[in-house]
């Protein structure tokens, strides 16, 4: 039972809980406005680039998890390979230490990942704990995992960081239906890794399993692998880039350790989002005891609801497609959109080609 009013009135778990109320206020207010675009984009990718920054067989000095240290350290781990684009979000976030100082940079990139996520439709609200500490030093180089790993790699990699099963690199691997490249094909700007990239759906499990058939933009480069959706219209002056894929959600839709757990997200919105938290809420606090942490989760707003329409293949794609391994478990039936042309991917959530998003300039 609520135990503390904040100065709003709401009532809260914990008096720590209050400050993240005026800070979701303005995290929606100047970067995500409400919408589940580039800008909540990337700060759900930076939850992730700053949390697995950590290793067991390396120990502490290695990195610390989700300690902010992409933040307190702007020009160290920003300029990692691995997590290049991630300067957007960090320069986004850096100006909230100062406006919200009672909170650490580490609460602020699991936060306003958490808040980001609340504006996809079908998404999670998740599990927030505050309390981190702020990082020391920053990570070293090679612990975030990139699309040009093999799936041991990858599974390893989330093993050292935090135990995380296969299951749960699938399950966290969820986060891809709302997310879009802008790195890996540098000739494209926002190249999404499903037909809905800005609905927390499990089209990207559907989508990952179907033939790829051609590339969005150029078709050489590292990490990426043939797509089933690769029209776009940016060779005749729009915003809307064909469907990109990354070698790596390739790769573990087929491995015969993960196929099975990637098939079984298609079509299964509930088990998908709620498999997506249960895994979001140990990568969250990697670097940190938990019990040492307060529970905050009834100030992560509410999420947009589901939209409530079933996985179904895009026009012109079908399940004679679909390239399937995992022999364990029926493939669900599903409809396939109408339509003889492939249908394009609009680059804005509101079905547009215009939708600048928000960049402060900053030392990262
Ligand atoms: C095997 C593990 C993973 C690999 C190899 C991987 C790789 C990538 C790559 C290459 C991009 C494109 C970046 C760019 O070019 O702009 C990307 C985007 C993204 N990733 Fe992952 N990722 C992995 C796991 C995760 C996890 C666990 C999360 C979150 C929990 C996550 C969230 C995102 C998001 C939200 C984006 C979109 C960013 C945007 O739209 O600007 N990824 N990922
Ligand atoms: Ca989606
Ligand atoms: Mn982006």
């Amino acid at each position: 039972a609520p135990t503390a009013v904040c100065s709003d009135g709401t009532r809260v778990s914990n008096a720590v809980c209050c400050d993240f109320i005026p800070l979701a206020q303005d995290l929606q207010n100047t970067i995500f406005m409400n919408d589940c675009g580039e800008d909540a984009h990337e700060s759900i990718r930076l939850t992730f680039h700053d949390a697995i920054a950590i290793s067991r067989s390396q120990g502490a000095a290695a990195g610390g998890g989700a300690d902010g240290s992409m933040l307190i350290f702007p020009t160290v781990e920003p300029n990692f390979a691995a997590n290049n684009g991630i300067d957007d979000s960090v320069n986004n976030l850096i100006p909230f230490l100062s406006t919200h100082p009672t909170i650490s940079a580490g609460d602020l990139v699991q936060f306003a990942g958490a808040v980001a996520l609340s504006n996809c439709p079908g998404a999670p609200q998740l599990e927030f704990l505050a309390g981190r500490k702020n990082a020391t030093a920053p990570a070293v180089d090679g612990l975030i995992p990139e699309p040009q790993d093999s799936v041991t790699s990858i599974l390893d990699r989330f093993s050292d960081a935090g135990g995380f099963s296969p299951f749960e690199v699938v399950s966290l691997l969820a986060s891809h239906t709302v997310a879009r490249a802008d790195k890996v094909d540098t000739t494209l700007d926002a190249a999404p890794f499903d037909s809905t990239p800005f609905t927390f759906d499990t089209q990207i499990f559907l989508e990952v399993l179907l033939k790829g058939v051609g590339f969005p933009g150029t078709d050489n480069n590292t990490g990426e692998v043939a797509s089933p959706l690769p029209l776009g219209n940016i060779v005749s002056g729009g915003n809307d880039t064909g469907e990109m894929r990354l070698q790596s959600d390739f790769a573990l839709a087929r491995d015969e350790r993960t196929a099975c757990f990637w098939q079984g997200f298609v079509n299964e919105q509930e088990f998908m989002a709620e498999s997506f938290k249960a895994a979001m809420s140990k990568l969250a606090v990697l670097g940190s005891n938990r019990d040492e942490l307060i529970d905050c989760s009834d100030v992560v707003p509410t999420p947009k609801p589901a939209v409530n329409k079933p996985a179904s293949f895009p026009a012109t794609t079908g399940p004679q497609d679909l390239e399937l391994t995992c022999t364990a478990e029926r493939f669900p039936t599903l409809s396939v959109d109408p339509g003889a042309q492939e249908t394009l991917i609009p680059h804005c959530s509101d079905g547009g080609q215009d939708c600048p998003s928000v960049q402060f300039t900053g030392p990262a």
